[in-house]
């Protein structure tokens, strides 16, 4: 029987998919080893600490999630560990926001690959929708009205709890994109970054800029991403230079990024 890598496993491939995101580059807008993107508060040093804080996190979540069915109890249980983590990531960042979209994203998949113990990526994506199209009542509860609340309640735009619900659709293009290749191709996978920028209605585009600034974007992304060369095209200097003027930051394409850098590189253990 294959058996799905065990918690601890889990957790160290969530976290070194961070930092791989992380270190990536070129990605405009974005924090990367050689920029800060259109960052005053973070840096490449600021994440590898931010992600390193979130391995008890995705461990804690991997092992809730072994025993548990798919079910309120299972969401609820994710949901509190994963807001344990969202504060153990602003203690480590002295309160800058780094990884929260992340945490969200990488959390629902860890939680369903452990739970399904299975690497069928179309299981794992449907489960994904499943559990995170379950409410949990300490949500409501607790949650101020946050940058992605404030946006689609003026634009009808689906942010990052539509992409989960939905089963990670762009991660699953993604995915599709980059089929297996490995690590080192840096432009299959910059490809796929730009594939993310020309698809996701990122709600911290919007926020920082507005929805008519992220489709022009979009637009030029899209055009890079069908460039032969894409860092030559004159698209991809239009993405970057939008980025600046704008001060936009793709985070939300960062995370799916991360996700899509995590289950192409999923280790499966023999029994
Ligand atoms: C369901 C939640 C995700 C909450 O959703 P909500 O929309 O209410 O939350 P936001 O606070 O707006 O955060 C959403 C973060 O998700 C990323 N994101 C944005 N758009 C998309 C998208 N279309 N698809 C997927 N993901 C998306 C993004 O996160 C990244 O960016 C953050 C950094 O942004 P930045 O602009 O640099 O910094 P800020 O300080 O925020 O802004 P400025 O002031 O500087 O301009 C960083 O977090 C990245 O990861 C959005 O920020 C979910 O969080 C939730 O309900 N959690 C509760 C706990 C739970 O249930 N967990 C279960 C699983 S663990
Ligand atoms: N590299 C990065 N830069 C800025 N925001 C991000 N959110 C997630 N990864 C990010």
């Amino acid at each position: 029987m294959i058996k799905v890598s065990n918690a601890e496993k889990l957790a160290e491939q969530a976290v070194a998919a961070l930092k791989w995101e992380a270190n990536f580059s070129p990605k405009p807008g974005l924090v990367t080893k050689s920029s800060n993107g259109s960052h005053k508060d973070m840096n490449i040093d600021l994440f590898i600490k931010s992600a390193d804080s979130l391995y008890d996190t995705f461990l804690r979540i991997a092992n809730v999630s072994k025993s548990i069915p798919i079910s309120v109890v299972l969401r609820e249980k994710v949901g509190a560990i994963g807001r344990d983590g969202e504060k153990a990531m602003l203690t480590a960042t002295h309160g800058v926001n780094t990884h929260k979209g992340a945490i969200w994203a990488l959390g629902i998949i860890v939680a369903v690959i452990s739970n399904q113990s299975t690497t069928d990526m179309s299981i794992i994506f449907q489960k994904c929708g499943e559990l995170a199209s379950i409410a949990d009542r300490y949500v409501q509860l607790h949650s101020k009205t946050t940058y992605g609340i404030q946006v689609k309640k003026v634009y009808k735009i689906n942010g990052a709890r539509e992409e989960a619900a939905n089963g990670f659709p762009h991660v699953k293009t993604s995915l599709r994109l980059i089929n297996g290749q490995m690590v080192t191709d840096q432009l299959a996978w910059l490809r796929v970054l730009c594939l993310l920028y020309a698809t996701v209605d990122d709600t911290n585009v919007i926020h920082r800029s507005s929805l008519s600034v992220l489709r022009v974007f979009q637009n030029e992304a899209k055009q890079a991403f069908e460039a032969p060369v894409i860092q030559e095209s004159l698209a991809f200097k239009q993405v970057t230079k939008m980025a600046e003027d704008y001060q936009i930051s793709p985070g939300g394409c960062a995370d799916l990024f991360a996700a899509t850098y995590f289950l192409n590189n999923l280790v499966i253990e023999e029994d």
